[in-house]
């Protein structure tokens, strides 16, 4: 499930990943909330993700609530050109807390980076609040496409080995990952 403030981009971003496009132009805001599916191919096994898209805007939230509590993961978006929409992530992360499953698997993107320009928020910032909550944390692009595969890879591979973990297995690292495959050396760095 994709959440985050209104126009960060979560839409943009499931369209990238699933059609390999870019919504430039107009913004039409989700009304309620929207899914699409997309099969990926995780180390030899097929891995169907049915990732739905959320409204951003306040007068939505009680509609999208009631989808927390059946999601196995979240990415909580914020827009690197909005100091705002990061300042709210806290609020965010409370009402995960509030109402997602408690093993929810859960990961931190700070989506536009593609916009230099009007950067409002800083990597290093993005990456602190990250580590300051334990999450894995990746800069994205919808409009380039930079690391948006790589970020729904990583969920796959994450829910892919849960769903079929033996309990003495080591378990995929998450974190370890997306530290290991976000390009440009240290996590993401576009
Ligand atoms: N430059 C740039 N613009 C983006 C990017 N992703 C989205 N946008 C633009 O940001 C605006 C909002 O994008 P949406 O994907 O509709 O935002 P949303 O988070 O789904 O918004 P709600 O549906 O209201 O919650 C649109 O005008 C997009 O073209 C990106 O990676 N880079």
């Amino acid at each position: 499930m994709l959440v985050g403030d209104s126009g960060v981009g979560k839409t943009c971003l499931l369209v990238r990943f699933k059609d390999g496009a870019f919504l430039a132009g107009t913004f039409i805001s989700t009304v309620g909330i929207d899914f699409r599916n997309k099969v990926l191919d995780v180390d030899g096994m097929k891995v169907k993700l049915q990732i739905w898209d959320t409204a951003g805007q306040e007068r939505f939230r009680s509609v999208t609530h009631a989808y927390y509590r059946d999601a196995h993961a979240l990415l909580l978006l914020y827009d690197v050109s909005n100091k705002a929409s990061f300042d709210n992530i806290q609020a965010w992360l409370s009402e995960i807390q509030e109402h997602a499953h408690r093993d929810v698997v859960l990961m931190l993107l700070g989506n536009k980076v593609d916009s230099t320009q009007e950067r409002e928020v800083k990597r290093e910032d993005g990456e602190k609040l990250a580590k300051e909550y334990g999450l894995p944390f990746m800069e994205t692009s919808a409009k380039t496409g930079l690391n948006v595969d790589l970020a729904f890879t990583a969920i796959a591979k994450e829910l892919k080995q849960r769903s079929t973990m033996v309990p003495s297995e080591p378990r995929f690292q998450l974190h370890d990952y997306v530290k290991k495959e976000g390009r440009g050396g240290s996590c993401c760095r576009p």
